[in-house]
């Protein structure tokens, strides 16, 4: 099968050469298959946010190599590095970050429009979006008038709204109660299954991580 994801030997530390050194990542190397969702499941502070950011582009390693799509991405300038971002990324933090002064719709049209596509096109595919994920109804409402379930539902549309190739997720369900978590996952899972997307979505739930196709594990900077 196909690579969509390859990270090679990624090093990373915060404050380099000063007292306060950090070294988080040492040297962690995974490769995510077109088409798979691998679960990294790691302790707090084990490094997963600073590996899922180096993978999504929006931060870089300070050694190690990153491919998407069998591409290397250190190459890169600033502006082509935002654009395969944007284009071949989609991005889920724990935290929904939908913008608070935009409807829903408006959340999921807006990444679009920054990528080019024609507001109508871009209203139609945010509307199938958030149907398929079982809040079309919700639309017009800003993310106020959500709940929590329903602001990261709204999330994943976003996420997916510029048809990334991958899909790399923080702790996903994590600020959601456990009922909801479960359901909401689900929702997540269904919309990745159906697009095809490949996945890297860390979590520090078991249960969660065993629904997915692989499990791997951040320990030490290294993945095992
Ligand atoms: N900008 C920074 N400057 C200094 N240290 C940092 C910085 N960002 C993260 N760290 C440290 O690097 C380590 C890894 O952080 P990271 O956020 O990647 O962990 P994590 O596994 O995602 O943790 P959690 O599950 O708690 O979110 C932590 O010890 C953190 O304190």
């Amino acid at each position: 099968m196909s690579e969509m994801l390859g990270l090679r030997g990624l090093t990373k530390a915060y404050n380099r050469g000063k007292p306060g050194e950090v070294a988080v990542l040492r040297g962690a190397t995974l490769s995510v298959a077109a088409g798979e969702v691998v679960a990294l499941v790691a302790p707090s502070g084990a490094g997963k946010s600073t590996l899922l950011h180096i993978a999504g582009l929006l931060d870089t390693p300070d050694a190690g190599v990153v491919e998407i799509g069998g591409a290397a991405m250190g190459g890169l300038g600033d502006r082509a590095r935002t654009e395969a971002r944007r284009r071949d990324v989609g991005f889920i933090y724990q935290f929904h970050h939908l913008l608070p002064e935009f409807t829903a719709l408006e959340n999921v049209v807006l990444p679009q429009l920054a990528n080019g596509t024609p507001r109508r096109a871009a209203e139609a595919r945010a509307r199938d979006l958030l149907e398929r994920v079982g809040v079309g109804a919700r639309a017009g409402h800003r993310p106020a008038a959500l709940s929590g379930g329903e602001q990261q539902r709204v999330a994943f549309c976003r996420a997916l709204a510029n048809g990334p190739r991958l899909l790399l997720a923080d702790e996903p369900t994590g600020n959601l109660d456990p009922g909801t978590s479960d359901q909401v996952f689900g929702v997540l899972m269904d919309l990745v299954r159906h697009t095809g997307l490949s996945a890297l979505i860390a979590t520090h739930n078991l249960d969660l991580a065993a629904r997915m196709d692989r499990v791997v594990r951040l320990e030490a900077g290294r993945v095992v």
